[in-house]
């Protein structure tokens, strides 16, 4: 009774964390890229720098590794076992997360480049096809299994970024090349495949991981996976010489010094928000369920774009939205008709002695 009320309890505390981790995403991703593309509407325009930015963020994880190592010294000195580790990975998953960390700093060059030559909202739908790239190497690598629910989610919200990569040229900026554009479009589509990738390579992470995966150590593979794809856009700053553009940028600043500044910094916070949310979604359930929340949230993005920037809002966009909606309601109805199930087979199998793990939920056992 006590280990069924305990386990009550792990489950609910999973459930909190995957909601807290959906916000994250979601803020994330609807506030990343209007942030970055404010910088370059309002005078800036160094993509190592704003590709920096997306990562650059990562000490606002130390407050709370540093309460979470508190916690395991003090469960560990209360249990009398051996004495908490300050940094608790191990050598094979920092070497990983570090590996992970230096694609996904290619992978922001590739989305800022993008962000600066593209329409937010045209660049949001080009990324929407990442859910299909998530889900293909979801299969190759962790062997996500698929329900017709979330195959339709997929299918749905890759026709919507199909619709509006159709009818994106109408929406070059006033005064850009055509080869820019193609440039913007061709690296977003290369970062959609690339991040794709890095999405399932973070849960084959957890699962091949000899240690046991917990929230804590999520922070610090975030942590390491930050600082190594900070290293490599600072490589790229010093080459393009952006830290000496820095100050010279600030002061031509359309709203001045002060809001350039705050511009950097906001960038950063938000986009610490983006990648924690994006792997501690696929912690608490999985990679495709964090591609799926990106793909769901960019129409939102696409549409405070055009409120806040005058994009142009055609009829495309609105039904890539409507497709993007309709593909979130048929995955979010599969796993709760997957869960019900799982319940009823679970509460029929109660009587057994030896009572098989079943995961939750679309949770990925650990
Ligand atoms: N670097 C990136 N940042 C945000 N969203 C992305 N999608 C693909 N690459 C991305």
């Amino acid at each position: 009774m006590a280990e069924g009320s305990e386990g009550e309890k792990n489950r609910t505390m999973k459930r909190l964390l995957l909601i807290i981790n959906c916000l994250l995403l979601g803020v994330g991703t609807t506030g990343g890229p209007l942030v970055m593309r404010l910088y370059f509407l309002r005078g800036g325009n160094r993509v190592w720098l704003s590709c920096f930015l997306e990562t650059a963020g990562f000490p606002f994880m130390i407050p709370p590794l540093v309460v979470s190592y508190l916690r395991r010294r003090r469960s560990a000195a209360a249990a009398g076992t051996a004495k908490a580790r300050l940094v608790s990975m191990n050598i094979p998953l920092l070497a990983a997360s570090a590996f992970i960390g230096v694609l996904t700093g290619l992978d922001d060059y590739l989305y800022a480049y993008g962000v600066a030559r593209l329409p937010v909202s045209t660049s949001a739908l080009i990324i929407a096809t990442q859910l299909g790239f998530t889900a293909f190497f979801a299969f190759l690598l962790v062997r996500q299994k698929f329900t017709s629910y979330s195959v339709n989610a997929v299918v749905l919200l890759t026709i919507g970024a199909v619709v509006l990569a159709l009818h994106a040229s109408g929406d070059r900026p006033h005064g850009e090349s055509v080869k820019a554009y193609v440039m913007g479009f061709v690296m977003t589509l290369i970062a959609a495949a690339l991040y794709g990738f890095v999405l399932p390579s973070v849960e084959l992470v957890y699962k091949k991981c000899k240690q046991p995966i917990t929230y804590s150590l999520v922070m610090e593979i975030q942590f390491v996976m930050c600082f190594s794809a900070t290293l490599f856009c600072v490589i790229g700053m010093i080459i393009n010489n952006d830290f000496k553009a820095i100050p010279i940028e600030a002061k031509k600043f359309k709203h001045g010094e002060g809001s350039y500044y705050g511009v950097l910094v906001g960038s950063a916070i938000v986009w610490q928000a983006f990648f924690l949310g994006a792997i501690g979604v696929i912690f608490c359930a999985s990679s495709l369920l964090s591609g799926i929340l990106i793909a769901v949230l960019l129409p939102v993005t696409e549409v405070l774009a055009v409120i806040l920037y005058k994009e142009k809002f055609k009829a495309e966009k609105g039904v890539s939205l409507l497709l993007s909606l309709w593909g979130m309601v048929s995955y979010f109805y599969g796993e709760i008709k997957h869960d019900k199930k799982m319940k009823k087979r679970k509460s029929s199998d109660i009587e057994a002695t030896e009572m098989p793990h079943i995961p939750e939920l679309g949770v990925i056992e650990r």
